[in-house]
């Protein structure tokens, strides 16, 4: 069985809870309040920047020079869909500062960073992988499930159900799926903790958004 379709396995209940948490299913049926998605969109900005800035990390580390390329374009698709984060989401959902990185994110950043510049570079990319992948399942769920006319979220919603999104997805799992096969059952196992540590990052990332979380002092 390939590395991905096991990982997947060990992941499930994690999906399961996310597709049934309330910022999901208010996204989905567009009554999500205003302030909890322009909370998101501000911390995802954050996020975007510094995920971007691992994933040229890892392309510079990695030893096929394919696979080089790829999370350089990885990269650079990412600080595409920051600025454009900036440029048009910012403008319509009335956000005029993305404010400072709170307890989430700062974790979130920071598991990413250290990993794409310490651990051994396929459990980097396994680590990255889940913000690929749950955002296409998440897209994907939302879009064949929901009911709503006029969502005020849609375009968030087409971005990652779309076929571009997907491309990405698939290219990020074969690179994880070629590397494993090279790699020990220990170091594969070490894959397996990183990407269940960024699945469980992904649900609290939303259900930090939910409720607004900021730090207490
Ligand atoms: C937190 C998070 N994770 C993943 C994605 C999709 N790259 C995102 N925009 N934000």
């Amino acid at each position: 069985m390939k590395w991905t379709d096991k990982t997947w396995k060990t992941i499930a209940p994690i999906y399961q809870k996310i597709i049934e948490m309330p910022f999901i299913k208010e996204l989905q049926n567009g009554t999500l309040p205003l302030e909890k998605f322009q909370f998101y969109m501000g911390q995802d900005s954050f996020y975007l920047e510094n995920f971007a800035r691992s994933l040229a990390v890892i392309g510079a580390r990695t030893e096929s020079v394919d696979h080089a390329l790829d999370f350089i374009r990885f990269a650079e698709g990412a600080i595409v869909v920051e600025k454009a984060l900036h440029d048009s989401y910012f403008q319509e959902f009335g956000l005029t500062s993305r404010g400072k990185i709170e307890p989430t994110t700062h974790h979130y950043i920071h598991f990413l960073k250290s990993s794409s510049a310490l651990d051994q570079v396929e459990v980097a990319m396994a680590a990255v992988l889940p913000c690929f992948w749950i955002y296409q399942e998440v897209g994907n769920y939302i879009y064949k499930n929901q009911q709503a006319e006029n969502n005020p979220y849609q375009k968030w919603i087409d971005t990652y159900a779309g076929d571009e999104f997907e491309g990405l997805v698939i290219k990020a799992k074969a690179i994880c799926d070629s590397v494993a096969d090279n790699c020990t059952e220990a170091q594969q196992q070490k894959m397996t903790e990183a990407f269940i540590a960024a699945s469980r990052l992904e649900f609290m990332f939303w259900n930090s958004a939910y409720r607004l979380e900021s730090w207490e002092v």
